[in-house]
């Protein structure tokens, strides 16, 4: 049975797709950048057509770039003749031209719905699209639409330049619109002056609308016009009615403004927002995994449990000690704890670190690794295989490899190693049989590898300066046992040994 599960293809999954066909936005709050993230944010596939790419930031728009035509069509037909988007939304068309070739497109391959954004004034005022669109886009593009989105500018400019200032205009715009030949209307009154909501009205032939929503106080608002009709694209995409694609779509631009409104992007007045909702907790949540720094490497602490029990120290007052003295990293490699034990040491340790901005790997064991969300792991040879380490953690987490030989560390590179740990320098008697790869054996290892390396074993105040004068670049540091926690004060040797590392390499 088993096998014949396996041999059967696995279900194919079709997901709902839009197609954007609009302007790069190099500030990257509106246009193409603006509608991928939309739909991202939507869970909705979104290919991309570009027409133009601008130089735009939060001060506003510096420069734009417009596309050959013929290479707008090109594009086009590579995405709707074979990756069939069930939906179409259109952003900044800056000529005539370009606004031809995509009703021939769309002539030429359906798709279930059109969305366009008549995208020519900017809130910030600049022009994207000049008015000699406005005939092609009239009489040709809006009978295809389902929906056209314009604010007030662009109504007012279809519209020829009747006035728009109050809700009740914008119901009058909308009508007029609607009599060019789309089937519904989408009055934008974000940029509507003296009104404390933000009203849209709708207009489906039949009937009006009004989506209201409070008014958020924020400068950013870059790219709420372009990320409203890539969310009403994408709700269609995923099979809503056109009311109520409008509905959430509006309800999503107010609360990605919502959430966005403190953030600080840029130095101009109007910046861009977060579509994803995520990138606040991100900068604010301190248990966001940083990147590895192989400079971290510089002074690794390693625990050990039966020196600690020596000098009647628990696990996390060695580490206390050792941060406070200037570790850089720090390593738990506890042998015969019990895990519920260790699992509690690892926790509190890691509060330790943090609190400095010092990363904490576990020796060997995923397990723990992972129920205490710990910075990493450290593996050896005869432990999990690297490559299954970072299977279980994943991409972000820290992985260090104990190797010897160049062999062992092109594995751990090919295997998604961040580190190796080479060693044995010099004899100790923390690892019983372990054989000393000496400094020769570091500097090979060394230099087979692009990992960032460390060396370990039996390294301390008086033999850590050849170690660090070896004169290879990517040996970033020593990583010690004894050393600081086989002696009285482990604050004292850890700062003594810093000091004698950081003396080594400024020479
Ligand atoms: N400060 C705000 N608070 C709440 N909703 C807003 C705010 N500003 C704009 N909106 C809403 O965002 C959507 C886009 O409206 P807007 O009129 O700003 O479009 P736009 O001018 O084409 O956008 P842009 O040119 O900035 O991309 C509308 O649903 C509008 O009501
Ligand atoms: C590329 C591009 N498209 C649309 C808008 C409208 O916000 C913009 N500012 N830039
Ligand atoms: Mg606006």
């Amino acid at each position: 049975m088993r096998a014949m599960q396996q041999q059967q293809e696995p279900a194919q999954v079709r997901v709902p797709h839009v197609l954007t066909v609009a302007g790069s936005d190099s500030g990257a709050g509106a246009g193409i950048q603006a509608d991928l993230k939309t739909c991202a944010a939507r869970g909705v596939y979104c290919s991309t057509v570009i027409t133009a790419v601008t130089a735009q930031n939060t001060a506003g728009v510096q420069g734009v770039n417009i596309l050959p035509e013929e290479f707008v069509r090109e594009q086009l037909r590579s995405v709707l003749s074979d990756m069939h988007p069930d939906v179409v939304k259109t952003g900044m068309l800056p000529s005539p031209g370009i606004i031809k070739v995509l009703c021939q497109s769309l002539k030429e391959f359906q798709v279930r719905a059109l969305v366009v954004d008549p995208v020519m004034v900017s809130t910030s005022g600049d022009i994207l699209a000049g008015p000699s669109i406005l005939a092609t886009l009239r009489e040709e593009l809006l009978p295809l639409a389902d929906i056209v989105t314009p604010n007030i500018r662009e109504a007012s400019a279809l519209l020829c330049g009747a006035r728009l200032e109050t809700v009740a205009d914008m119901h009058f715009a909308a009508k007029k619109i609607y009599d060019l030949g789309c089937r519904s209307v989408l009055v934008k009154g974000g940029d509507l002056p003296n009104c404390s909501d933000a009203v849209d009205v709708l207009f489906d032939g039949k009937e009006l609308f009004e989506f209201r929503a409070a008014r958020i106080k924020t400068y950013n608002t870059h790219g709420t016009g372009c990320t409203l009709a890539s969310a009403i694209a994408a709700e269609l995409a995923r099979g809503s009615p056109l009311f109520y694609a409008v509905k959430r779509a509006k309800h999503y631009v107010e609360s990605a403004l919502d959430y966005s409104k403190d953030i600080l992007i840029g130095e101009g007045h109007q910046g861009p927002f977060d579509h994803l909702l995520t990138l606040k907790n991100n900068a604010l949540n301190e248990c966001m995994p940083r990147p590895f720094d192989p400079s971290s490497l510089l002074l690794y602490a390693v625990t050990d449990s039966n020196m600690n029990k020596r000098w009647g120290r628990s696990i996390s007052e060695a580490v206390q000690a050792a941060i406070e003295g200037g570790a850089t990293i720090v390593q738990l490699r506890e042998k015969d704890a019990n895990t519920g034990d260790f699992l509690e040491a690892a926790k509190t340790c890691i509060k330790i670190c943090h609190s400095r901005g010092v990363p904490l790997l576990i020796n060997d064991r995923i397990d723990v690794a992972l129920a205490c969300d710990a910075d990493g792991v450290h593996i050896g040879q005869s432990d999990i295989p690297a490559h299954v380490a970072r299977k279980l953690l994943g991409p972000e987490k820290i992985i260090g490899v104990s190797c010897k030989m160049p062999a062992q560390a092109e594995k751990a590179w090919v295997d998604g190693a961040d580190y190796i740990g080479c060693g044995g320098v010099y004899p100790t008697n923390t690892k019983q049989n372990n054989i000393t790869v000496g400094l020769d054996g570091l500097k090979t290892v060394c230099l087979s590898s692009k990992l960032p390396v460390v060396a370990i074993g039996g390294i301390g105040i008086s033999n850590a300066k050849p170690v660090m004068d070896l004169g290879v670049p990517n040996l970033k540091g020593v990583a010690v046992v004894s050393a600081l926690f086989d002696r009285e004060s482990v604050l004292a040797e850890t700062q003594h040994l810093l000091s004698v590392i950081t003396d080594s390499r400024s020479q």
